[in-house]
């Protein structure tokens, strides 16, 4: 396994063990059945542990529990990693693939870890019953497709933070008009800084502050104009939004 770096004990604090482990077991099985890529095991720690962590400082710490709903969890990234850094979040991770939310299970379950609720579907198919103030994804689809699966599971107001690559900010540029049009009321590339990225990482974070009503994206997802936007937005971002069942890819970062 990868050495532990140093910022990581910052980062999980009395939790680390549990990060090594959680580590331990995606260079493992998570390698060997497929969820990761066979050469991540070197760079663990660094392009996925590290870089799905520099999340956390944008959810502020309350006094209550708060939700995340991670979309596309793949092998857990970010939403594990969260819930490991962040035991007063309950996070929700939505993978549709049933072969990743079975190893997803195994893990939440050997690492004891209590704030987790998986669900073995796609993001638009919890529309209407699932809610929370924080939905994560990391390397899903293009910025305005994760808007359109996204925006109606934010209770309000609400935050969709989408970890990029360093292309982040040109890919809102070009986004921002069609994201007002979904109903998001501010959008803006936060840069994070991190010593050991191999790139730099962005967050796009899109803020709600009036429900979004989700019939609104049935009726454009049937119509020649959202699907020519979808495949536009494809295109640019390098995302697939299909759900497939090959190993992932490192990420799209
Ligand atoms: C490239 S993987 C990224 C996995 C992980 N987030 C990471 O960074 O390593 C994209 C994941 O999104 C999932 N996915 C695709 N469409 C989805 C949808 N509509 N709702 C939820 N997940 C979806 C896929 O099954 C896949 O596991």
């Amino acid at each position: 396994m990868p050495p532990t770096p140093p910022e990581a004990a910052a980062v999980f604090g009395e939790r680390l063990d549990l990060a090594e482990h959680y580590v331990a077991l995606l260079g493992t099985t998570g390698i060997t059945r497929g969820l990761i890529g066979p050469r991540e095991g070197p760079r663990l720690w660094d392009r996925h542990i590290l870089n799905c962590a520099a999340l956390s400082p944008l959810i502020p710490r309350r006094d209550f529990t708060q939700a995340v709903i991670d979309v596309g969890s793949g092998a857990g990234l970010p939403g594990v990693v969260l819930a490991i850094a962040r035991p007063d979040l309950h996070v929700h991770l939505v993978e549709p693939l049933a072969r990743r939310t079975a190893w997803l299970s195994e893990a939440v379950h050997e690492l004891g870890l209590d704030n987790v609720t998986i669900h073995t579907t796609r993001a638009e198919s919890l529309w209407g019953t699932l809610t929370a103030p924080w939905v994560t994804a990391r390397a899903v689809t293009g910025i305005v497709q994760l808007a359109e699966w996204t925006l109606p599971l934010l209770s309000v107001p609400g935050q969709v933070l989408a970890l990029k690559g360093s292309r982040g900010p040109t890919e809102l540029a070009e986004a921002e008009r069609a994201l007002h049009r979904l109903g998001v009321a501010r959008c803006e590339a936060v840069r994070l800084g991190s010593p050991r990225a191999e790139d730099a990482t962005t967050v796009l974070r899109l803020l709600v502050d009036r429900p979004v009503d989700a019939k609104r994206f049935r009726a454009q997802g049937s119509s020649s104009a959202g699907s020519a936007r979808r495949r536009r937005d494809r295109a640019k971002s390098g995302g697939d939004g299909k759900v497939s069942d090959r190993g992932d890819r490192p990420t799209s970062r």
